[in-house]
């Protein structure tokens, strides 16, 4: 523990950095930024991104080669400037930008670099994974990473990036948004779903090019941004990664990435769209914002992603959703694509869905809802007097690699990271509380290991693709299964293997069915305490023979609800199901979890 308390000192997580006031992220230089604060001092939850390379990536601003900028004017797609690694759309055709060495490494590193996330042992398991398509005429799926029908030099990137072969969500979406369709996809946490949606899009944009600027967004006093493609995340983190990955895939094409969110300064994100934004990556509040003050158009979208998308549906950003794809200029359903990706889809927000996409075709890799069986899940049974002691204990007999505490609110992450600090852990706190500059530098000291405790919010549940994170610990459960599904979809990513471990007591017992139909699926132990609980709660069967799980197990079109839609007017086929429908391996066979389990098993529920 000497030891630790030592190096623990030397942590440089906690400058706060007063000078020189705040720079989001993607604006900063690319040379790592040391911290002042070298060898003194407890740890505390501030860090500064020292990381090598910058936390997110490189900055546009300065003046050094391989920047982004050079000097004013703007960067549109009529050949006039453009930084180093974009290139252009001239007369019709593609013109990517000469390679610069430089900008390699800073995006796709070096082989082995643990900033990156490798693919693990599993990787390959993903094939078995039972996917199933329904909708009208599904697409073959692609089966490996070749031009055509990629486009030549995102083939490249792709390469560079170190994927050899496509995840099951990446091998339907390609064709499926090259044959103009919208898609709902759910696939499991971790296996592949951003380059699931910026394949395709890439794909077809370097292709195809930007669409023409309509009349009605010509002839404004202020320039605007015309973004082609418009990326919709819940969280600056989530947004800040996405545009971190398209970064990667959009170098020397014409397509230039931008990103917006709250709680960074706004008039340097206008400078930053000013300088040309092909695809944008946004959270909607920030988006809502640009909106109004009219540096944005959306006429020109052709391509629309909602990630996270039941998230995005729900009641907290539903109206913002709205007024982005109803209440502006953006092309009508029918003119533009769009698609939603998410590990998780409630039947209610699969209806909401309805609204936004048309003629859609629903992709599910595995069961919807359903958590890798890359991550072994244990639960234990915790009363909350003695959670800071188990936590201790489960602490003290993890192995090397980081690992992430979530709790329900805020002051409590405040706290448990206070408590791990004194007993001399590294420690650091993310929440919804703390500045985004707070934020960003406790997600960079917990990237570099700096910090290998991380105490979260629910604001770190969703989407953060981060390496080495081997252990998810629930300190506090979700009142909702999709919620910590997501959670421990933070480990076990790419095929690599994770733990998780939550506690529970009898204040979770509104989420033991659903645990237990997850465990199950994922073939996971089920401690008996969970049954005894749930019996408890709902009686000897379970009550009605459900859980609080909210996702349904497939596209509900298919469920013969009877409300009319497309989906369940075409389902009343002799087949029992749709002709158009495309299933690559029969459901739960392999996983032994399939739909079969959640019902066959289900008689405490
Ligand atoms: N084809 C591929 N080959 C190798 N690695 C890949 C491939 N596709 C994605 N990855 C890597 O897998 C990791 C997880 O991908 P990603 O973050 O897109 O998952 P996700 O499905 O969106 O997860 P979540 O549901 O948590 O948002 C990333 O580190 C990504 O670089």
């Amino acid at each position: 523990m000497a030891d630790l308390s030592n190096e623990v000192k030397n942590l440089d997580i906690n400058d706060n950095n007063g000078k020189g006031g705040y720079v989001p992220p993607h604006l900063r230089r690319g040379e790592g930024r040391r911290t002042r604060n070298e060898g003194s001092g407890p740890v505390d939850r501030g860090s500064s991104g020292g990381n090598r390379g910058g936390f997110f990536g490189f900055d546009r601003r300065g003046g050094g080669r391989g920047d982004f900028s050079r000097g004013r004017g703007g960067f549109r797609n009529d050949g006039g400037p453009r930084p180093a690694g974009t290139g252009r759309w001239v007369d019709g055709k593609h013109v990517p930008a000469p390679k610069n060495e430089r900008m390699e490494i800073q995006l796709f590193g070096v082989a082995e670099d643990p900033q990156f996330q490798s693919s693990g042992i599993n990787f390959d398991n993903y094939d078995d994974i039972p996917v199933e398509a329904s909708g009208e005429n599904v697409p073959e799926p692609i089966t490996e990473f070749t031009s055509p029908p990629l486009d030549e030099l995102l083939l490249e990137n792709i390469k560079m990036a170190r994927f050899t072969k496509p995840t099951p969500v990446q091998k339907y979406s390609v064709p499926i948004v090259a044959n103009g369709r919208d898609l709902m996809a759910c696939a499991q946490t971790g296996s592949g779903k951003t380059g699931g949606f910026l394949f395709p899009v890439l794909s077809e944009s370097f292709k195809t090019g930007p669409s023409e600027t309509p009349e009605s967004a010509r002839g404004s006093y202020m320039r605007k941004a015309l973004p082609t493609a418009v990326v919709l995340a819940p969280t600056r983190e989530l947004a800040t990664q996405i545009f971190d990955e398209a970064k990667k895939f959009t170098y020397r094409s014409w397509v230039r990435p931008t990103v917006v969110y709250g709680g960074a300064d706004v008039y340097s994100q206008m400078k930053d769209l000013d300088r040309g934004c092909d695809l944008l990556v946004a959270t909607p509040g920030r988006l809502n914002d640009l909106l109004e003050r009219g540096k944005i158009s959306l006429a020109k979208v052709k391509y629309l992603v909602l990630d996270e998308a039941d998230r995005m549906l729900d009641m907290g950003f539903e109206p913002q959703i709205r007024h982005i794809v109803d209440g502006c200029d953006m092309p009508s359903v029918e003119n533009r694509q769009t698609l939603m990706f998410s590990a998780t889809f409630p039947v209610d927000i699969q209806h909401l869905a309805r609204d936004f996409l048309n003629d859609y075709i629903f992709l599910s890799v595995g069961r919807v809802g359903s958590t890798s069986e890359n991550i072994t899940q244990r639960i234990l049974y915790v009363e909350d007097e003695d959670k800071k002691s188990a936590l201790l204990d489960l602490l003290s007999a993890s192995n090397d690699g980081l690992t992430l505490i979530f709790v329900e609110t805020k002051r409590m992450a405040d706290q448990l990271t206070d408590f791990l600090i004194m007993q001399d852990f590294a420690a650091t706190a993310i929440h919804g509380d703390r500045t985004q500059g707070e934020r960003e530098r406790a997600l960079a000291a917990f990237k570099s290991g700096r910090a290998n405790l991380l105490v979260a919010t629910a604001v770190a549940a969703r989407g953060l693709d981060i390496p080495n994170v081997t252990h998810v610990i629930n300190y506090d459960l979700p009142g909702d299964v999709d919620d910590y599904v997501h959670r421990i979809g933070r480990t076990g990513r790419a095929g690599n293997t994770g733990i998780s471990t939550a506690f529970f007591n009898r204040g979770n017992k509104n989420i033991a069915k659903g645990l237990i139909e997850l465990l199950t699926e994922a073939n996971q132990d089920l401690p008996e305490f969970l049954n005894d609980v749930s019996r408890e709660s709902f009686g000897p069967k379970g009550g009605r023979g459900f859980s609080n799980r909210s996702s349904g197990s497939r596209d509900y079109r298919k469920q013969g609800n009877g409300n009319g839609s497309w989906g369940a007017s075409r389902s009343g086929g002799t087949s029992g199901g749709w002709g158009n429908s495309r299933s690559t391996s029969g459901w739960g066979s392999s996983a032994g979890a399939g739909s079969g389990s959640g019902s066959g098993n289900s008689s405490w529920w």
